[in-house]
C-alpha cells in the first residue's frame, strides 16, 4: 500500500479567500436597528396606500410595482402587488399606448406568473414583419422591450427577433445617450433584470432612482433604510457562519477553495428577505460542503480514497469513519454532523424529515462525482448524452433545491415529494448550470488533464469543432431558460420553490459572467458586489 506521504496529488493552486478575517468581528447596533425599523414602518404604510389607491391609472401602478422591485423593497408589499396585478389582468385594463409601457407590463406580468401573450408586440411591426424602424428613437421603449425579451418561452419567436433588434440598436445608440441613460443601457446590456438578483441590483437602481426627477422620496428613503437594515442582519449571519467555519478542522485544509463568503453570497441570492435567515445559514453550510467535496473529487483524492468515501457516504453512518484516510475522516465527519445538527434544529419545527431528502441527494451526488473521477482516472470520454446524465447531477442543483428548502417552513412533504421526480423546472436550472459552467471552466479543466469535459464530449458525439461546441452549449442554456420561463408560468410548483430555482439559474448569469469562473476567481465580478452588499452601507 502506498503511504499518504508518497501519493502525488494534483496541484491546483486555488487563490486564497479574498476576505481573510474581515467578516469575523461584528457588533449588532440595536439603536440603529430601532431607528431604521421605526421609519421603515411609517414609510411602508404610506407606500401601501399608494399601491391600493384606485385613482392611480394602470401604467402608473405597473411603474410603481417595477420601481419597488428594482429598489428591492417589493417584498414588503407582496400581497398588495399580487392583488393589484390580478385586478388589472382580470379587468383587461392594460395600457396599449406605447412600446415602453406595453413591454413593461408584459415583463412584470410574466414575472408574476401571468401568461400574457407575446402577440401584444405584433402592433410594433411593419408590413414586412420587421420591427418599425422609428421605434429606435424611443430609447426607453427599446430598453423596455429588450428587458421583456428575457421572459421569452418556447414559441415566442417575436421576442427572439425583439432581442436581436433591441440589442443591436442599444449598442448602436449607446455613445449618443445622456449620461444617465448611458449608465442604464450599459448596465442592462451586462445584467438584465430577469437574470439578475433583485438584492444585488438594488444598489445600482437606488443610485439611478436618486437622480430621477420624477422620483418619490418615500420610496427612495425606504429603499435606503431597508438596504442598511438588511445589511446589518446579513453581516450578523455571516459572522455566525464564519464562526462555524473557523471551528471546523476542515477550515485548516489547504487543498480546497475557501469560498465561504462567496457561498454565503450565493445563498443571499437565493433569498435575501429577513424571514429566510435560518434557511440562508443552512444553505451556506451545504454549499460550502459541496465546494470542498467537489474539490476533493476534482483536485485531490486518489481513486482508491474516493471509492472508500463514496461507499461510506452510501452507508451514511458515523461508524464508517474509521475506514477512511485521515483527511477524508474530517470531510465525512463534518458532513454527517452537519446533517445531524440540521435534524436537531428542524425537529423544533416538526420538519426533521426533510433532512432525509437532502441525504438521499448527497448519496446520488457523490456517486456521480465518483463516476466522473473514474472517467478521469481511465481517460474515458463518454458521449455527450452519457456525460450530461451524470453532469446534470454534479451541478449540485438536485441537492441544492431540497437543501435550500431545509430552513423554509412552508416547504411541506408534498413539496419534497414533487421534487423527488426531478421536475422540468429543476432540470432546466441544472441544464443552465451545467452548460454555463462547462463553457466557463473548460480551459482550467483541460489544464487539469480532464478528458470528459462537456465541450469535448459534445465534439465527440456530434463531430463538431470546438467553436461549434461552445456555440451549441450557449444555445442549450438559452433553450433551458425558455423551459424555465415556461415552467414558472405553469404555477404547478409552490412559488417559494420556483423562485429558488429561478435564483439558482440567475446565479449562473452572475457568477459565470462573460464565460469566466467568478466563483473560483471572485476578484473581478463578485468582490465589488459583495462589498456593496455586505460591507458598505448606503449614505442616508
Ligand atoms: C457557485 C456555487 C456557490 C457553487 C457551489 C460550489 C460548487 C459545487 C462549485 C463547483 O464549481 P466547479 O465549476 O468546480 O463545478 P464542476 O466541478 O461541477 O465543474
Amino acid at each position: 500500500m502506498v503511504s499518504q506521504s508518497e501519493i502525488v496529488r494534483p496541484s491546483c493552486n486555488f487563490s486564497p479567500s479574498l476576505w481573510g478575517d474581515f467578516f469575523d468581528s461584528f457588533d449588532w447596533d440595536q439603536k440603529a436597528a430601532e431607528f431604521y425599523l421605526q421609519e421603515i414602518k411609517e414609510l411602508k404604510n404610506k407606500i401601501r396606500c399608494m399601491l391600493v389607491d384606485t385613482s392611480i391609472d394602470v401604467s402608473k401602478k405597473v411603474e410603481l410595482i417595477d420601481t419597488l422591485e428594482r429598489l428591492s423593497i417589493s417584498y414588503h408589499f407582496e400581497t398588495e402587488i399580487e392583488e393589484q396585478l390580478n385586478q388589472i389582468f382580470i379587468n383587461s385594463t392594460l395600457d396599449q399606448s406605447n412600446l415602453y409601457i406595453v413591454a413593461l407590463q408584459f415583463r412584470i406580468f410574466r414575472q408574476h406568473g401571468f401568461n400574457i401573450s407575446s402577440d401584444v408586440f405584433n402592433k410594433f411591426k411593419d408590413g414586412n414583419g420587421e420591427f418599425i424602424e422609428a421605434l429606435t428613437s424611443d430609447v426607453k421603449g427599446v430598453l423596455s422591450l429588450y428587458e421583456a425579451a428575457y421572459l421569452r418561452k418556447h414559441g415566442d419567436d417575436i421576442l427572439e427577433e425583439a432581442l436581436t433588434f433591441t440589442k443591436y440598436h442599444l449598442i448602436k445608440m449607446l455613445p449618443n445617450l445622456s449620461p444617465s441613460l448611458q449608465k442604464q443601457v450599459s448596465h442592462s446590456l451586462d445584467q438584465t433584470i430577469h437574470r439578475g438578483w433583485q438584492r444585488t441590483e438594488a444598489r445600482f437602481n437606488i443610485s439611478i432612482y436618486e437622480n430621477d426627477e420624477t422620483k418619490n422620496d418615500s420610496l427612495l428613503r425606504l429603499a435606503k433604510l431597508d438596504y442598511n437594515l438588511l445589511q446589518m442582519l446579513h453581516k450578523q449571519e455571516l459572522h455566525e457562519i464564519r464562526r462555524w467555519w473557523k471551528n471546523l478542522d476542515l477550515s485548516k485544509f489547504t487543498y480546497p477553495r475557501d469560498r465561504v463568503i462567496e457561498g454565503y453570497y450565493a445563498s443571499l441570492g437565493m433569498y435575501f428577505e429577513p424571514q429566510y435567515s435560518l434557511a440562508r445559514i443552512m444553505a451556506t453550510k451545504t454549499l460550502v460542503m459541496t465546494s470542498v467535496i467537489d474539490d476533493t473529487f476534482d483536485a485531490y483524492g486518489t481513486i482508491e480514497e474516493l471509492k472508500l468515501f463514496t461507499d461510506a457516504i452510501q452507508r451514511w453512518n458515523i461508524e464508517e469513519i474509521d475506514r477512511l484516510p485521515g483527511y477524508l475522516k474530517t470531510v465525512y465527519g463534518t458532513l454527517i454532523n452537519l446533517h445531524q445538527e440540521y435534524e436537531q434544529e428542524l425537529e423544533k419545527q416538526g420538519r426533521s424529515y426533510v433532512v432525509e431528502h437532502a441525504r438521499a441527494r448527497w448519496k446520488e451526488l457523490i456517486q456521480c462525482y465518483f463516476k466522473e473521477a473514474t472517467w478521469f482516472n481511465k481517460g474515458y470520454m463518454p458521449q455527450f448524452d452519457e456525460y450530461m446524465e451524470n453532469a446534470l447531477i454534479t451541478t449540485v442543483c438536485f441537492l441544492l433545491i431540497p437543501a435550500l428548502l431545509l430552513g423554509v417552513g412552508s416547504a411541506t412533504r408534498e413539496t419534497y415529494d414533487f421534487l423527488i421526480n426531478n421536475p422540468r423546472i429543476v432540470t432546466a436550472m441544472a441544464k443552465i448550470s451545467r452548460v454555463i459552467d462547462d463553457v466557463a471552466t473548460y480551459k482550467v479543466e483541460k489544464e487539469r488533464g480532464q478528458v470528459a469535459t462537456g465541450i469535448d464530449c459534445y465534439m465527440k458525439q456530434y463531430g463538431a469543432s470546438k467553436e461549434e461546441a461552445f456555440e451549441k452549449l450557449h444555445e442549450m442554456a438559452e433553450d433551458a431558460w425558455k423551459d424555465l420561463n415556461e415552467e414558472l408560468l405553469k404555477k404547478s410548483i409552490p412559488n417559494e420553490v420556483a423562485i429558488r430555482a429561478l435564483n439558482q439559474a440567475r446565479l449562473m448569469d452572475i457568477f459565470y459572467k462573460h464565460d469566466q469562473d467568478g466563483y473560483t476567481n471572485p476578484e473581478k465580478v463578485l468582490k465589488p458586489q459583495i462589498i456593496s452588499l455586505l460591507v458598505d452601507p448606503i449614505d442616508l
